[in-house]
């Protein structure tokens, strides 16, 4: 394949150009601010995000949409809030036959549309998504890691993961798009939940009970939306739930310590992404619309949303285990 594009130039948007320029002859990483691309372009390294990682020398980082005119499959890695105004903008600019891939792990509130359905108002249903238990900041060094890929279109899929894969990098192929993408959207719920019971020094074995359950209603809410339970066991449902809701490097279980020990912060202005706090509410309006109760939504919709003191939500969630 000769070209691709990605939108984002942050951790995730620089680490797939990284993985992708190894097997293409161009990427185009798209970027808004000019400042960036030039330094991008000029040394190599992404100074913001990755200051000591090289990158490969055919990702060109690119301001102006027009140029991913010629490409043959366009990532798109931006938060969730930033999707739609995305697909906005790129509408005029690309052609019908391009592959969207859609990497971000949110949802819109409230109209509780995935990224794959803002993909089928813009453009059509034939678009991919990836998702799995994957820190950019491994990625980016080619460390191995496995991602979950999903379309209705399955050589669509077959073209992403012929995009993609390296010795180190694996792509599984599964059918179910909407339960992959609400794995993402509910394992940063968990993340969270996990970070709260950490950051409040919840016992070890309360912790591992609160992700086994968080385990089964992700079944039951993915069921609940019309993705098929059994997708809650792949790469994209157990491992990225495990690996958020217990690793320091995840920024949702992190928020989820500080909200633990009850330091607020204004993590808007810091300017870091957190999915998982955007789609609470999403979540939420889901569990409701859809008759399914998630005792660890509510956890953190009482923490996060109506600043419940961590103790009470607490002492709430674990009267409802298992009773
Ligand atoms: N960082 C990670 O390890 C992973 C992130 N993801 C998902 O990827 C998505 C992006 O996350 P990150 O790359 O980590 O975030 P980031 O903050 O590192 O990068 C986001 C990029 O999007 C750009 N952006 C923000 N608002 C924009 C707008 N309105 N228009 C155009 N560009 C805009 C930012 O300038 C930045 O370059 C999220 O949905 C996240 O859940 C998924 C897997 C792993
Ligand atoms: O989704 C991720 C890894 O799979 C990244 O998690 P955070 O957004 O919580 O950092």
């Amino acid at each position: 394949m000769e070209k691709v594009g990605v939108i984002g130039g942050g951790s995730l948007g620089t680490a797939i150009a990284q993985i992708a320029s190894q097997n293409v002859d161009e990427v185009y990483l798209h970027l808004r601010r000019k400042e960036l691309a030039d330094i991008i372009n000029q040394t190599g390294f992404n100074n913001e995000y990755y200051p000591n990682t090289k990158l490969n020398n055919n990702i060109k980082a690119i301001t102006d949409f027009n140029k991913l005119k010629d490409c043959e499959i366009i990532f798109l890695s931006v938060p969730s809030s930033a999707f739609r105004e995305t697909l906005s903008n790129l509408q005029k600019f690309i052609n019908e036959s391009v592959i969207l891939v859609s990497t971000a792990k949110g949802i819109e509130y409230p109209s509780l549309k995935t990224m794959g359905n803002l993909i089928e108002e813009y453009f059509d249903d034939d678009y991919v998504s990836l998702s799995g238990p994957n820190f950019a900041s491994e990625m980016v060094l080619n460390l191995e890691t496995v991602s979950n890929i999903a379309s209705k279109n399955k050589n669509n899929s077959k073209k992403v993961k012929e995009v993609l894969t390296t010795q180190q990098f694996k792509l599984k192929i599964i059918d179910d798009v909407v339960g992959l993408e609400i794995c993402g959207v509910i394992k940063n719920i968990n993340a969270m939940a996990n970070g709260i019971c950490k950051g409040m020094d919840i016992n070890e074995n309360a912790r591992y009970a609160i992700l086994t359950k968080g385990f089964e209603e992700t079944q039951k809410i993915v069921e609940a939306i019309g993705g098929n339970p059994s997708t809650v066991k792949e790469y994209c449902g157990f491992g990225d739930l495990v690996l958020t809701s217990t690793s320091n490097e995840s920024r949702n279980h992190t928020l989820g310590m500080l909200y633990g020990q009850r330091i607020i912060v204004d993590e808007d202005a810091s300017g870091i992404v957190v999915e998982g706090k955007k789609s609470i509410k999403a979540i939420k309006d889901i569990c409701k619309k859809y008759n399914t109760e998630s005792i660890i939504v509510d956890f953190v919709y009482d923490v996060v949303i109506k600043h419940v003191q961590p103790k009470i939500a607490f002492k709430r969630l674990w009267e409802k285990i298992e009773n």
